[in-house]
């Protein structure tokens, strides 16, 4: 039986975790991803990166921990290997700090991190504002030497990679098989899919080699985490806010809040501002559609809406969009067999 041509719409972390699961898991199809923007200039180039969990409202717990686990995992076991450096993953301490006392003291990740465990006073002394925190160790990846890292795995075993902006998914039609929207916020238009908006994050990426422990307000607008080539001090989260241009003013902000948390970040160097939008959405989307118009169907299989935590969930979500790939490519056989009969 010939291949099926699955195409991938997106270059960011979930087009191309998905196309590298779909063509490691899938032998009996060929992929290539097609894009507008690729790294450095994605979304997901700006993201810092860190292993931990965002609630989607619109996924049962336990499916959420399932993505996360099979995500830390996954990462882990590269951390744990000679790629670790050229995909840019690295395992880093450090603490959450809250002013009261979170709702949740046990979160539902806490036995998928490493070593998780509520701070002790003397710990907190550090933080006179706050009361309470935990201290865990996760994983964190350099977001574009991780991007580099799968496109070129991608490009290793044979899948293909082409700069394309796609108006309408019927373009693809006559010489894809499947279609895997991984468009992230470029769904809103592309899928007229109201459900997803921006979430405006802006970020400094700075140089402070002595910073190696993460520092996280619970509150999730401030932060500190260190990588491999910079540290991330964030943030900020504007709805519905479509700017890319970076704000001065959230630039001293963020920059004045991290320095009350880490005052030696005075000292930092070479700060470079960035800004992204997370495509937000009440729940990751991630399911098949068959497309009808004039009488021909298009299988679809979306995976998109990851919102604040793509970083967290994308290698579980890559492994359920395989799956519903899959299931296309089943159905698509089944009814080239039935028609030859
Ligand atoms: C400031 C900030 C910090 C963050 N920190 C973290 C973190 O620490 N941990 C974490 O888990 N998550 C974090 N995130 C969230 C994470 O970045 C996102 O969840 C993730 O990057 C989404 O990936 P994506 O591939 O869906 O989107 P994108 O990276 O935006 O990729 C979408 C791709 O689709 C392409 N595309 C769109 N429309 C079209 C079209 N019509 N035709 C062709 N191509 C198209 C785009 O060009 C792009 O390549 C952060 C986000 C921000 C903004
Ligand atoms: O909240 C965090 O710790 C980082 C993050 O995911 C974001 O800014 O979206």
């Amino acid at each position: 039986m010939a291949k099926q041509k699955i195409a991938v719409v997106g270059a960011g972390l979930i087009g191309l975790s998905t196309a590298v699961y779909i063509s490691e898991s899938i032998s009996k199809c060929s992929v290539t991803v097609i894009s507008d923007k690729f790294t450095p200039n994605t979304t997901s180039d700006v993201a810092a990166g860190m292993l931990i969990p965002h609630t989607y409202q619109g996924i049962p717990i336990h499916q959420q921990k399932q993505l996360f686990r099979e995500t830390f995992d996954y990462l882990f076991e590269i951390n744990n290997s000679s790629e670790a450096s050229d995909a840019g993953i690295n395992l880093v301490s450090g603490w959450q700090i809250f002013k009261t006392i979170p709702d949740e003291v046990l979160p539902f990740w806490s036995d998928v991190v490493l070593g998780f465990r509520s701070m002790t006073e003397e710990e907190l002394k550090k933080f006179p504002q706050h009361r309470f925190g935990q201290a865990f160790t996760t994983l964190k990846c350099d977001c574009p030497s991780y991007l580099l890292w799968l496109e070129k795995r991608l490009k290793g075993n044979g899948s293909q990679v082409y700069a394309r902006r796609i108006e309408d998914l019927w373009e693809l039609h006559s010489k894809y098989d499947v279609v895997v929207n991984c468009s992230g916020i470029g769904s809103r238009e592309l899928m007229g899919d109201l459900e997803i908006y921006p979430v405006r994050g802006q970020v400094l990426k700075v140089d402070a080699p002595w910073v190696n422990h993460f520092i996280r307000d619970g509150d999730g607008l401030t932060y500190i985490y260190p990588g491999i080539h910079n540290v991330t001090l964030g943030g900020t989260r504007q709805k519905d806010n479509w700017n890319l241009s970076p704000d001065p003013r959230s630039s001293k902000d963020i920059f004045d809040r991290c320095c009350a948390l880490e005052p030696s970040l005075q000292r930092a160097q070479d700060i470079k501002v960035r800004v992204g939008l997370r495509p937000s959405r009440l729940a990751v989307r991630l399911q098949k559609e068959i497309l009808v118009h004039d009488g021909k169907k298009l299988p679809v299989v979306h995976n998109y809406g990851h919102g604040s935590g793509g970083f967290s969930v994308h290698r579980g979500t890559a492994k359920e969009a395989a799956r519903l790939v899959g299931e296309c490519i089943a159905a698509l056989e089944g009814s080239s067999l039935k028609a030859k009969l």
